[in-house]
């Protein structure tokens, strides 16, 4: 029996959305569910009790990051990721593949691995799938993701091909390499670019090694919305419906609304944090640029519809006055707001689910949000 496994609640009867429910070693997951990203072991701008009180059940963290600072055998000494950040429910780590190509700078790739400068002083390191497998043992996060290629867009086709055989290599590789450990489940991601029979060639051939759960990668990498949207209508049904499936690096309200109606369950994105940094917050009317002078009288909450603390406590006026003067708690509020809105979308989605009513409430909510 695998650590991690996959509990359907309930099928939407008009769609491909479902409930349910993912167990793993430290408490189990309500699907469909947002991740918070927290790259390098901390939530930006929040500490553990703030993200756990909102109501975040997994956090993702990740092995590149991890393994050039401060490194992989240092985490493994204080006790493993959730005891080395304070955090006890699941943590996802990614395989650091996509880190090495968009962060590194990237040497060659070759069958062994990825040679790769680090970003942080320039040194010079190789991941393969069995130091991948390594770090993220020593990390201890109950779900790990294969180290894969994530093609990038547009490529053609014989290098989307060769790309896709390699990772398949590659997982086949990280699943021996993982094969002792019992606590960290190891999730399989599918390649294939924007082609339809190269995803499904990906597809048969992770399936077939039989794993907890699936991601679907190579895509929110610049293509167009609707290619995006198009490649999903077909790849989701390609995996297993008794195993969860994760949509790598996607998390705008627009795109987790038809990533759940297409039957996706996990979701991940660094956009709620990242854009919360630079003083934009999502709100159910839409998105609010804090700085705009429009706000500078506007004694209001950023959000009528959010009991979040922020919204609760603080006006437009005052969180564009920290933004301007450059306070960190600028950071800490935005942030704690656009994460508790993503949540609570998660949270309010997975009861449309429930009351069969999933494709009326995506209609309410794009009627309010306004163009996204
Ligand atoms: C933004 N679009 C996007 N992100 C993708 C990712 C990375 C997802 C991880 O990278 C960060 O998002 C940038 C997140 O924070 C950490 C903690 C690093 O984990 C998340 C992918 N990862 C792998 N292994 N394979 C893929 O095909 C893939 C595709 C993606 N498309």
């Amino acid at each position: 029996m695998a650590a991690v496994t996959y509990e359907l609640i309930k099928k939407d009867s008009k769609s491909k959305a479902r409930r349910g429910r993912v167990h793993t070693p430290h408490g189990s997951i309500e699907t469909p569910v947002f991740m918070p990203v927290g790259t390098a072991a901390t939530v930006k701008a929040m500490r553990p009790d703030e993200v756990k009180e909102m109501g975040a059940q997994i956090i993702l963290s990740n092995t590149y990051h991890l393994y050039l600072r401060p490194g992989h055998e240092i985490v493994r000494e204080a006790g493993g990721l959730h005891k080395f950040m304070n955090w006890d429910r699941a943590i996802l780590t990614d395989s650091g593949g996509f880190q090495v190509f968009s962060l590194g700078d990237l040497r060659k790739i070759t069958e062994e691995g990825v040679e790769f400068r680090s970003h942080i002083d320039g040194s010079k390191h190789m991941l393969s799938p069995e130091k991948s497998i390594e770090v993220q043992n020593a990390l201890g996060s109950d779900i790990i993701m294969a180290f894969d290629e994530c093609a990038p867009y547009p490529a053609d086709r014989g290098y989307v091909k060769n790309s896709l055989e390699r990772t398949t290599r590659w997982l086949k590789r990280c699943k021996e390499a993982n094969k002792n450990e019992d606590f960290q489940s190891l999730f399989g991601i599918m390649q294939g670019g924007m082609y339809q029979d190269l995803r499904y060639q990906s597809a048969m051939e992770i399936v077939d090694l039989d794993l907890p759960g699936y991601a679907i990668g190579g895509l929110s990498v610049g293509e167009p919305k609707d290619i995006m949207y198009e490649v999903l209508d077909y790849c989701v049904d390609y995996l297993p419906a008794d195993k969860p499936r994760y949509l790598m690096g996607v998390g705008s309200p627009d795109y987790l609304f038809e990533g759940v109606e297409r039957g996706v369950d996990m979701f991940d994105c660094v956009l709620p944090t990242r854009i919360a940094r630079n003083g934009t917050a999502m709100t159910s009317r839409g998105r609010v640029v804090i700085k705009n002078a429009a706000h500078e009288r506007d004694f209001t909450a950023l959000d009528p519809e959010c009991d979040c603390y922020t919204c609760r406590n603080y006006s437009k006026a005052y969180l564009r006055h920290l933004f301007k003067s450059n306070e960190i708690l600028s950071s800490m509020l935005l942030t704690n707001h656009n994460l508790h809105f993503l949540i609570n979308l998660m949270s309010n989605m997975r009861k449309a689910i429930e009351e069969d009513r999933f494709l009326e409430f995506k209609r309410e909510f794009y009627n309010k949000y306004g163009k996204f």
